[in-house]
């Protein structure tokens, strides 16, 4: 049997299973094996073709958001208005074939915004150029769903499974369990919170299943079992993702209205032109970038030319932007120490 048959027998267990106390175990034996067969398929396969052809950008500006959508929802219309560089755009699917990058000049900042192909169900498999456009999703900051606001939510959750299904975490936090395999001593289970998900019977189980006789294990938060296997197997991304709605001219205000509540959302028309630049204070929330403006002794700040900073950078980030030997010239207390978590 192939990996993706495997596979699928295993989804097919999971979806009879009854979820209950009885089955608790056996539902999370079989996830633990699910996510295994998949980190198989995912490995680098040998062949040349697998290789993405026009899909190396180099990193540039401070940050990268990738748009992800099915073929035709507007993602080149979209790059083609908010940055000066032209990506085609028509009416068929599949127009883009390759990763076009843009440039969005936001609040001093460059990001890069990248376009790509439209992907489809199955594309984690290798569908189309999938794999191509899954891999240059986890490189990015920020990835934007995009969504055909016609089209009806199933297109949305299609797209989250494909990308869960390599290892993306959408708008989810990196879970709060510390883990370390050790040389031996057994497996120490401990927890600061009551764990209503997990038990150390199921933990030891899913560990065996990844042969993990000893390691230690410390749960903060009241996990799930899913969330424990993505700590064992470690190549997860945890990223945030704005669902964007495109061609809301063609819904009716109700429609519009309903989707503009949903978590993490923002509708937009790309056709009239709507709503692009609450998109983009979306867009800069969800980067978590912070400008900060230098000044010189006895004169006013700089307000041009800022320096863009992500999340959590220390005062040594900004010395180090400033000038490259800037902050192993400062005097005690070091100051990475003296005002860490700056943003
Ligand atoms: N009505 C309407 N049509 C739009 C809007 N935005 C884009 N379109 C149209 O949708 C079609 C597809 O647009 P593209 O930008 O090529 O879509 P894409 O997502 O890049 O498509 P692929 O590259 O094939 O994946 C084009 O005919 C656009 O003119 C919008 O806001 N409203
Ligand atoms: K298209
Ligand atoms: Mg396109």
């Amino acid at each position: 049997m192939g990996i993706l048959e495997k596979i699928s027998e295993i989804e097919k267990e999971i979806a009879r299973t009854q979820k209950n106390k009885a089955t608790e175990y056996h539902l999370g034996l079989l996830k633990a094996k699910l996510a295994k067969y998949r980190a198989q398929l995912l490995e680098p396969s040998k062949s040349a073709s697998s290789k993405g052809e026009g899909f190396d950008v180099m990193k540039s500006g401070d940050a990268r958001v990738a748009l992800i959508g099915f073929p035709s929802v507007g993602k080149s219309t979209f790059l083609s208005l908010m940055t000066s560089t032209a990506s085609e755009a028509a009416s068929y699917e599949f127009t883009t074939l390759t990763c076009i990058p843009g440039v969005i000049e936001y609040k001093g900042a460059n990001i890069q915004l990248l376009d790509l192909p439209g992907i489809i169900e199955g594309a984690a498999q290798g569908k189309g150029r999938g794999r191509q456009v899954i891999a240059v999703a986890r490189t990015a900051d920020v990835v934007i769903m995009m969504l055909d606001a016609t089209k009806g939510e199933v297109q949305r959750s299609l797209l989250e499974k494909e990308l869960e299904s390599v290892g993306i975490r959408l708008n989810k936090h990196k879970p709060n369990i510390y883990f370390k395999p050790k040389k031996g001593g057994g497996i120490s289970f401990n927890s600061t919170v009551t764990l209503t998900q997990c038990s150390e019977k199921l933990v030891q189980l899913i560990l065996h299943e990844y042969k993990i006789f000893n390691a230690e294990v410390l749960f903060r938060d009241d996990c799930s079992p899913d969330e424990f296997i993505d700590v064992i197997v470690g190549n997860r991304v945890y990223m945030p993702c704005l669902y964007v709605y495109n061609k809301i001219d063609q819904i009716s205000m109700e429609e519009v209205d309903r989707l503009a509540r949903k978590p993490n959302s923002v509708v937009i028309s790309c056709g009239m032109k709507l709503n692009l630049d609450y998109l983009l204070e979306m867009l800069w929330e969800y980067l978590a970038l912070t400008c900060i403006y230098t000044k010189k002794r006895g004169q006013r700040p700089d307000f041009t030319d800022a320096i863009i900073l992500r999340k959590g950078a220390s005062v040594e980030h900004v010395c180090h932007r400033i000038h490259r030997s800037l902050a192993s010239q400062f005097k005690a207390p070091a100051p990475s120490t003296a005002h860490s978590g700056w943003a």
